[in-house]
């Protein structure tokens, strides 16, 4: 059985106030809690030791001459457990490819993180009916060879949904959920791709968080704006415990 995951991503938002939040988070047992804080707030969030923390990118070099960038040995180094990549925005502000994403999930690998590689069309994308093929190519570009459920997690974000309060219709969530599951199935095999856990992100709130938990191959969230309160991300927590 895949352990569900609800994890929240802060992007750039909150300074050491915001890390009053973190202690007020529920930890059921029988789900994993993570929150990719801003790196400056890492290795204080790390030492609450509430929930698990997170990096939201990382170089693919552990070290360097590369000016404000960050890399997954200094994450693991603050305490993190867990390190974004290849979310939307990185792809977009940054414009990185599926290469440098897989990467710098190497770099996680190398430095015992657990990857949460993003994945996700635009909306001209699914309206020109191109989904599942965006999908497969970012797939089999960002995610390395040697993923397993250990060091791997996949967050489907359609970019069309991410902070707009739009969310695809349940049957669209399952259709990509159910195909991702398929693609790593044929790469890796039914054992390593039964064990990867898939997230859903893009507008989970409490109030849709228990009918996307019911859907086929979702197996947790990866939260934006409703992961900055603890009363909003608690409502998520619960509905994913439920499940
Ligand atoms: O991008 C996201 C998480 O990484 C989703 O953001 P929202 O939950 O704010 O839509």
């Amino acid at each position: 059985m895949r352990r569900k995951l609800a994890a929240g991503n802060w992007k750039m938002n909150g300074t050491r106030p915001a890390l009053a939040e973190l202690s007020k988070l529920q930890t059921p047992e029988n789900i994993d809690v993570l929150i990719c804080p801003p790196a400056t707030l890492v290795a204080q969030a790390a030492e609450t030791q509430t929930v698990a923390i997170g990096g939201q990118d990382c170089h693919a070099a552990q070290s360097g001459a590369h000016t404000g960038d960050i890399s997954a040995d200094m994450l693991a180094d603050a305490g993190a457990s867990y390190v974004i990549t290849g979310h939307s925005e990185r792809r977009t502000d940054h414009g990185e490819s599926d290469s440098t994403i897989a990467a710098k999930s190497t770099a996680a690998w190398d430095s015992g993180l657990v990857a949460v590689i993003c994945i996700g069309e635009t909306l001209a994308e699914r309206e020109s009916g191109k989904t599942l093929e965006v999908i497969a190519t970012q797939l089999a570009g960002s995610v390395p060879d040697g993923a397993t459920g250990e060091n791997t997690v996949i967050a489907y974000e359609p970019v069309w949904a991410i902070g707009t309060g739009l969310v695809p219709e349940l049957v669209q969530i399952a259709e990509v959920h159910d195909f991702i599951r398929s693609e790593l199935t044929a790469r890796f095999g039914a054992d390593i791709a039964g064990a990867i856990r898939l997230l859903y992100g893009g507008s989970v709130k409490p109030s849709n968080a228990s009918e996307i938990f019911a859907t086929s191959n979702v197996d947790g969230a990866l939260v934006g704006g409703a992961s900055l309160k603890a009363d909003d991300f608690n409502g998520i927590i619960e509905a994913l415990a439920k499940v």
